[in-house]
């Protein structure tokens, strides 16, 4: 680990992105044959602000969102962290910065949490799951949500469980948060409030990038990145 931490791409150290995507192009088998999700994608994402992936259903925002997640890896191309390449880096290297640096949040609010810990073992897991010390009633306060520590997760409402898996993504003190379409599952008051904490990990200084095509998400965006048919119409 050691080398890692002593050579983290993910440390940001002057101007450079957080992401650099460089003609990336990714594909999935199908019995078909090979289908391409991405092709030719060339984007770069600041290392502050809000960053919405937006486009039509199929576009390809959740494949460009686990690009950025190392969690696909690109069929072609490039992808550059902080400045550099991330392409040489082993599954072990690249399992262990998603862990230690990069935060996920899901669509579905249950799948963020852990369903049989309190509310406030969930952030405990959470921080050392990145090996980070825990301050669960910090993050709570944080949340607008605290007393909340020994409640069981299934007593929270959709809304307050997306609230929460943000509050575990801070709880990681990761380098970036990405999320998958985190109100997709939710009314319009939740989503507001959920885009509230949103807005408040940003201005905390988390770069968050969401794959999203709620209009809600996309108004408080600092840039939008457009996709169309797995290639980049505008990114803004
Ligand atoms: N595991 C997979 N196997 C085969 N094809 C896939 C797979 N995942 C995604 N695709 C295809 O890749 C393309 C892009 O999918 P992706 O999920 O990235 O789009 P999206 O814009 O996030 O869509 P949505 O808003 O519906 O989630 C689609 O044509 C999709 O059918």
């Amino acid at each position: 680990m050691a080398e890692l931490l002593t050579d983290d791409p993910l440390v940001t150290e002057g101007p450079a992105p957080l992401f650099e995507v460089d003609r990336v192009r990714v594909e999935y088998p199908t019995p078909a044959g090979p289908v391409p999700a991405l092709e030719e994608v060339t984007v770069t994402v600041p290392a502050d602000g809000l960053t919405v992936l937006a486009g039509p259903s199929g576009s390809g925002k959740s494949t460009l969102l686990r690009v950025l997640g190392l969690i696909d890896r690109p069929t072609a191309g490039r992808v550059r962290v902080s400045g550099r390449d991330v392409g040489g880096l082993g599954h072990r290297q690249r399992r262990l910065l998603r862990r230690d640096r990069i935060a996920l949040v899901v669509q579905y609010p249950p799948e963020n949490l852990i369903g049989h810990l309190t509310v406030g073992q969930n952030l405990r897991a959470a921080a050392e799951s990145a090996r980070v010390p825990a301050d669960p009633d910090a993050v709570l306060g944080w949340l607008g949500i605290p007393d909340t520590a020994d409640w069981r997760v299934e007593a929270l409402s959709g809304g307050q469980q997306q609230r929460l898996a943000f509050g575990c993504a801070l709880a990681r003190r990761p380098a970036v948060v990405l999320a998958d379409e985190p109100t997709s599952q939710l009314d319009a008051a939740s989503a507001a409030l959920v885009l509230d904490v949103v807005d408040r990990l940003v201005a905390d200084g988390v770069p968050v990038v969401v794959a999203s095509h709620d209009d809600e998400v996309i108004a408080r965006a600092h840039r939008v990145v457009r996709l169309r048919e797995g290639r980049i119409e505008e990114a803004a």
